[in-house]
């Protein structure tokens, strides 16, 4: 077999240190420009050496007037290469408070993540690795911050895994390459814009420090990966007091019992888990302050962020912020899941367990909403109905959390709650056939990528 060139060669390394084998779906996502343009190059070309097979995806975020042309310069670099390519159009919210760049990036990712694939193929480079660290190190970050992007990522359940054969190139190499193989590709105009903090980054930062420091860009990748390797003796530590402290749920006894260092690495390993952004260093000391304090024992709720930290009855657990807009009623038409607020409610079959399917199937209207003014419930046959607050102390819910938990409603009678259980009316009875209600107050988003 011919001796491939170094660009090549280390594409192929990297995939079969990823476990990329005979018959491997790998999709490339393709921006049209040069690095992924590049990776698209020498991914054609190791795919009958290989044998993987190779799709592509675009994602078109209709912001530059540009979008059409760059989606178009990708169905031409495909048909050519023989590739099939998806394009998939995303809106972006001009007004997300995280910034129109962040927003466009969160929307790819969550596109690209249900790609039909094994792996997804990145084009980020050395260059992209020592930009992101000092990023997130200019902005404080901890040791998992500063690990920047992983080399490749396993894929996880449904999600297909993350693979970045580049990340061990140089930018210049990678358009080397393109000139001597006289590849096209598009310039996103936006790279240029130094209104964008990362490209001022890329631009003016990183060249004035290699010129003081030879090599500054790979010596900084290199420092990303020794804190990669810190950052999951991090994780295998919060992982055993995790369940140290009786899981995801924590015991706030056994959590005293944990270093403050320990106990902040445990919560933001809860909190990466749950895809939300890595807690402010304050926010976490002011946890870490009531849970010493005379707060715990009334309870708290503090603030991290996209999510809040709560301590109730000697528990301590992460929620999505109350601060997320209240759920709104809807009708629920048998589907076996249902969003409700960041979490999801999961309908399925059941014997003789839940709700009784034939008064389900009996009822007029069925809706999903949250508790209304005057609700009673009656939990067992023969005693009297339950106000809702009652029912909620009963079951040791916060009062926070009581507007957001989903209430099953049967023609204007309260049939299921979350978090409380089926009123008596509509359980159904030992054998018969009933629909079990699973409420899952947290689902963790897609990765990004
Ligand atoms: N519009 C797009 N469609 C498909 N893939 C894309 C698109 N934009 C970027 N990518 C993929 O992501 C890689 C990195 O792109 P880029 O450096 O522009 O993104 P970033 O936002 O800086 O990085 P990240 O996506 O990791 O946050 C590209 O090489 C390409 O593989």
């Amino acid at each position: 077999m011919a001796v491939l060139a170094p660009l090549p060669a280390q594409v192929q390394r990297a995939l079969v240190q990823a476990g990329v084998t005979e018959g491997s779906r790998l999709c490339c996502a393709l921006s049209g420009g040069v690095d992924s343009r590049v990776l698209l190059h020498i991914l054609t070309g190791l795919r009958a050496r290989l044998s993987f097979q190779l799709t592509a995806v675009h994602v078109h975020h209709g912001l530059s007037p540009h979008a059409d042309a760059w989606a178009a310069f990708c169905r031409e670099l495909c048909v050519a290469a023989g590739v099939r390519l998806t394009v998939h159009r995303v809106d972006v919210a001009r007004d997300d408070p995280a910034g129109l760049e962040a927003a466009a990036r969160r929307a790819r990712h969550r596109v690209l993540m249900a790609s039909e694939c094994d792996w997804l193929v990145f084009g980020h480079h050395a260059d992209d690795q020592a930009e992101t660290v000092l990023f997130r190190l200019l902005r404080g970050a901890g040791v998992r911050g500063a690990a920047g992007m992983a080399a490749w990522e396993a894929p996880a359940g449904q999600q297909p895994g993350r693979l970045r054969p580049l990340l061990d190139s140089r930018r210049a190499e990678i358009e080397a390459y393109a000139r001597e193989h006289g590849l096209q590709w598009v310039e996103d105009e936006s790279n240029e814009d130094r209104r964008y903090t990362r490209n001022d980054l890329r631009h003016r930062l990183l060249p004035a420090m290699e010129e003081g420091f030879p090599g500054a860009a790979r010596t900084l990748a290199r420092a990303a990966a020794n804190f990669r390797e810190a950052s999951v003796l991090l994780d295998e530590l919060a992982a055993m007091d995790e369940a140290a402290c009786g899981g995801q749920s924590l015991e706030r006894a056994q959590l005293l019992r944990l270093s403050e260092a320990r106990c902040a690495n445990l919560l933001r390993w809860q909190a990466g888990r749950l895809g939300a952004e890595m807690p402010a260093r304050a926010r976490l000391l002011e946890v870490l302050r009531q849970l010493h304090g005379v707060e715990a024992a009334r309870g708290f709720r503090v603030a991290l962020g996209a999510l809040d930290c709560c301590c109730y009855r000697g528990k301590v657990w992460l929620e999505p912020s109350a601060s997320l807009a209240g759920a709104t009623a809807r009708a629920w038409a048998g589907e076996a899941e249902v969003p409700w607020l960041g979490g999801v409610l999961r309908f399925s079959p059941a014997r003789g367990e839940g709700l009784s399917a034939a008064r389900l199937q009996a009822a007029q209207a069925l809706r999903l909403l949250p508790r209304w003014p005057g609700m009673r419930m009656r939990l067992v046959a023969g005693r009297p109905s339950r106000s809702f607050k009652n029912l909620c102390q009963e079951a040791g819910i916060p009062v926070w959390q009581r507007e957001r938990l989903p209430v099953l409603q049967v023609d204007g009678y309260a049939a299921w709650v979350g978090g409380i259980g089926t009123a008596a009316e509509f359980a159904a009875a030992a054998d018969e056939d009933a629909v079990a209600v699973e409420w899952l107050p947290l689902v963790p988003p897609a990765g990004g990528g």
